[in-house]
């Protein structure tokens, strides 16, 4: 169950295939992200602190592609809310099976913890219930464009009047020169972090199709259009940003 070094990209391969949330990708996930994020430690931690502020009774908190659990695991250390419960998302089987494992790891260490379920669902496909707090940690990048909006809708509705959406994503910018300086900075970070150049130039071959940022401005249009009354950017490190939705 020990996440070890992530070296998916280390070795020069013939053709890079699309990178996909399978078994491989889950021995190494906490050190892959953490490596390849800047600033996910801290969104991490404070998405627990914004959880405990938006927390509601009776309402379900939601973590939406939810990998191994990080998200879950905050919220869970911060919210105490009665009747509250954890519903933690992700449409690989491979990410379910650990993160549930995980998660019993952390019931055995603390004794009043919210309760939490890891569902294996297509989080288009989902029946959302009343939640007063849904994360999107770095997921919708991962969503078809066109769908973006359709999901963003239905979670809208599905938020209580004080509720919040969390979401997390890698950002591009409109204007070119601060779009090279960040990703050039961006570079610089997986280099200190220990990836090869071959590594971040596989890595980003094989990302390339499967996931799409979009602008700040493109994410602030179209959670506002999707019925949000507020966007409040609340981090950002280099191109990696997070930010809150008001209905
Ligand atoms: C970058 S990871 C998210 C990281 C995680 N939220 C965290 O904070 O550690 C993206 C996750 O979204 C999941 N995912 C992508 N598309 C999905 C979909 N349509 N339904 C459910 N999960 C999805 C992937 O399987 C993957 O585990
Ligand atoms: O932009 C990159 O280079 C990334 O690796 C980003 C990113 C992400 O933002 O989700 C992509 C896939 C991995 O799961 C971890 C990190």
């Amino acid at each position: 169950m020990n996440s070890q070094t992530d070296r998916i990209f280390s070795q020069p391969l013939a053709e890079v295939p699309d990178f996909v949330f399978n078994e491989d990708v889950v021995n190494v996930f906490p050190d892959m992200i953490k490596r390849s994020v800047p600033g996910y430690p801290s969104i991490v931690e404070n998405t627990g602190l914004l959880a405990a502020q938006f927390a509601r009774p009776n309402s379900v908190l939601y973590d939406l592609g939810c990998s191994l659990g990080a998200v879950t695991q905050a919220m869970r250390r911060h919210v105490d809310q009665p009747n509250c419960n954890i519903i933690g998302i992700d449409n690989s089987s491979a990410m379910v099976k650990r993160c549930q494992e995980y998660l019993c790891a952390q019931d055995a260490m603390f004794q009043t913890l919210l309760p939490a379920e890891i569902i294996e669902q297509d989080i288009l496909q989902v029946d959302y219930q009343p939640s007063s707090f849904i994360a999107l940690n770095f997921t919708l990048q991962f969503i078809e464009p066109q769908q973006r909006i359709v999901l963003l809708k239905k979670l809208r509705q599905a938020l209580i009047p004080q509720g919040a959406l969390l979401l997390s994503e890698k950002i591009k910018f409109t204007n070119a020169d601060e779009h090279q300086q960040l990703n050039e900075l961006h570079l610089a970070f997986k280099r200190a972090n220990g990836y090869s150049d071959l590594e971040i130039a596989q890595k980003r071959r094989a990302i390339e199709n499967v996931m799409l940022p979009d602008t700040f401005e493109v994410h602030r249009q179209r959670l506002l259009d999707a019925g949000f009354s507020k966007v409040y950017l609340w981090f950002q490190c280099l191109n990696f940003a997070s930010m809150i939705a008001l209905p």
